[in-house]
């Protein structure tokens, strides 16, 4: 691609930042010793025969439930945190609290009751699953337990897997008291059989039901879970260590995101390990509290566990950026063994997850390289838009030569497409003389995903590669998360090609580029670009029709500064609005 003329000096986009540290950060001397013992912890969290069934909740989460009794609140919401040395046996990442007792169908954890919480009498907990559980299958014994119930291990008794060792995961429908949890458990279901395939995810045999349980019937992973074996190692890893977790990890999440399904419950207790051996292949488990988004969705029930939670979560409007955040206190936790927001109780965790920064100047983090904190940085940024999506993580200079990793398509790439088909040519000239200022490293993600939208290599992408590229990919949850619908925007398409440079324009993240500490440079050498041959004179009802802006704002006004007066062409200012595709809702509330 083309530079600028004034190439400027930048600063290496991987070193630290030195206003790192927020002084709002959560104090990271340990206040609250933990027992070290992972299994009482274990017991106190999830054999307690008081942890009924639970429901996701779609409101009113954060609100105290002054009634819960002593006993449970220590229990339930006193998560721990690592020490530094030794390593600390982390407590297993409780759900966020309001959401269990949601699920549990609390009455104190929400006065209204939600839509579909009938009384548990009048709940349908038919779910058209084969009755036939106890011909088929001879239960073993238990491999693990969870809120919702517990897992054994299972042989097929005949049928086509006959001999077959598998898992079990039965769920007690006595646990289901609200119609929520009822369609948390059909959707669990769903969304595993839609997703079957995949080499990082737990693969679904079937499902039954009799009158008492459901049984969820999957592979049987022998090798733990990587909580455990995060503990066993005494939490550190190397960079190489966590890079091989890190590629699976992404790699399945970045699989779920591109068929729209959401985890919601990304932590090390939820990845198993195939078998004992380290170097077995490690498989997402739990999509309990998972979901379907379209990609133009946003959802917002709160739902997660603390220590994973995203902040925009917190906020009530996220999509699948919110696993993204949750890997990236994973990758921090593999890196340095300690975690990222850490606080004595629940609301101090969220504190710390919407206001403090991680620490990245205490040891290990020295001795570790600037592509692995920016790596832990670029996932952990507080701006869901800011945020890389997992296929850009995969690409990341920190991995991306890590064994041969692919690339895998990226959803996010359709939907700054669809943007970008919906501008005006003049923020489509803007875009793409930011396009030219992309450095080697921004670029090699967008190569790759160039690649697999046009295998034949002709250098322009149609429909029809967006069509068969994504079909190639596709399974039954992307019907479901109607991203085969979406793609019908992109349908401009049908009549001309995309070639590569339009392509950087069309993919490339405004809002991520601005996250870079070089922005202003790219910005600035963009502008120089876009002055030599896309800035024209411009009206300033133009430029206001351009953003969208309606009759009743006064644009002469607000857009006063975003055209120069010399030459009435866009100023600096303006480029970058245009850039950013403002609209209406965007502007100062004052002006307006
Ligand atoms: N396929 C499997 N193979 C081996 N063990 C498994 C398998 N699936 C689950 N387990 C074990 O059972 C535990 C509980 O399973 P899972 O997390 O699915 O249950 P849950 O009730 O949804 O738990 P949670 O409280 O985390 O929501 C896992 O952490 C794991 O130790
Ligand atoms: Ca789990
Ligand atoms: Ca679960």
């Amino acid at each position: 691609m083309g530079g600028c003329t004034s190439k400027p000096q930048k600063p290496n986009p991987y070193a630290l930042r030195e206003t790192e540290t927020d002084p709002t950060q959560i104090p990271q001397t340990p206040q609250s010793p933990y027992t070290g013992n992972r299994k009482d912890d274990v017991i106190a969290g999830k054999k307690s025969p008081f942890f009924p069934f639970y429901s996701p909740s779609p409101a009113r989460f954060l609100k105290k439930s002054p009634s819960t009794p002593a006993s449970e609140r220590s229990r339930n919401s006193t998560p721990r945190r690592f020490f530094r040395r030794p390593f600390p046996p982390p407590s297993p990442a409780k759900h966020i609290r309001a959401v269990l007792a949601r699920r549990q169908g609390k009455k104190e954890a929400a006065a209204i009751p939600e839509e579909g919480e009938e009384g548990a009498g009048d709940l349908d907990k038919r779910f058209g699953f084969s009755k036939d559980f106890a011909s088929k299958l001879e239960v073993g014994e238990e491999v693990g337990r969870g809120h919702f119930g517990y897992t054994s291990a299972a042989k097929f008794k005949k049928g086509e897997f006959k001999g077959q060792q598998v898992a079990v995961k039965v769920i007690p429908k006595a646990k289901m008291t609200t119609a929520i949890a009822i369609e948390d458990v059909r959707r669990e279901v769903k969304i595993l059989r839609a997703l079957n395939g995949h080499s990082n995810l737990v693969k679904f045999y079937d499902a039954f039901e009799d009158q008492e349980n459901v049984y969820i019937v999957m592979e049987l992973c022998e090798g733990g879970e990587l909580l455990d074996m995060i503990l066993s190692r005494g939490g550190k890893y190397s960079e190489d260590d966590a890079k091989a977790v890190m590629v699976q990890i992404l790699n399945v999440v970045a699989f779920c995101h591109l068929q729209g399904v959401v985890h919601r419950d990304l932590k090390p207790e939820n990845f198993l390990y195939t078998t004992k051996d380290e170097s077995s292949e490690l498989k997402a488990i739990d999509f309990g509290l998972s979901d379907f988004v379209r990609p133009d969705e946003r959802l917002n029930d709160i739902v997660g566990s603390a220590y994973y939670v995203a902040p925009e979560v917190l906020h009530r409007s996220y999509s699948t950026e919110a696993d993204v955040w949750s890997i990236g206190v994973i990758a921090y936790i593999l890196l340095c063994g300690s975690r990222p927001f850490w606080a004595r109780t629940e609301s101090g965790i969220f504190r710390a997850v919407l206001k403090a920064d991680p620490g990245f100047d205490e040891g290990p983090w020295p001795s570790l390289s600037s592509e692995a904190k920016d790596f832990v940085k670029r996932l952990l940024n507080k701006d869901p838009r800011k945020r890389i999506s997992a296929a850009q993580a995969l690409s990341h200079p920190w991995i991306r030569n890590y064994n041969d990793v692919k690339v895998p398509l990226d959803i996010l790439i359709f939907k700054l497409m669809k943007t970008y088909m919906r501008s005006s040519s003049l923020r489509k000239a803007a875009l793409r003389a930011l396009s030219k200022t992309l450095t080697a490293d921004e670029l090699y993600y967008l190569r790759e995903q160039f690649a697999l939208l046009e295998p034949s290599k002709n250098g322009s992408i149609s429909l029809e590669n967006i069509n068969k590229a994504l079909k190639k990919h596709a399974t039954d949850a992307m019907k479901e998360s109607r991203i085969t619908d979406f793609l019908s925007s992109l349908s401009s398409l049908q009549y001309r090609r995309m070639d590569f440079e339009e392509f950087c324009a069309a993919a490339l993240s405004v809002h991520q580029l601005e996250a870079l500490d070089r922005w202003e440079q790219h910005a600035r050498c963009a502008y120089e670009l876009f002055e030599k041959d896309g800035n024209r004179a411009i009206v300033i009802e133009e430029l206001a029709s351009e953003l969208g802006l309606g009759p009743s704002i006064p644009v002469h006004v607000v857009l006063h500064d975003w055209i120069r007066h010399t030459d009435g062409k866009l100023s600096f200012l303006g480029f970058v609005k245009l850039l950013h595709g403002v609209s209406s809702r965007s502007l100062p509330k004052v002006q307006l």
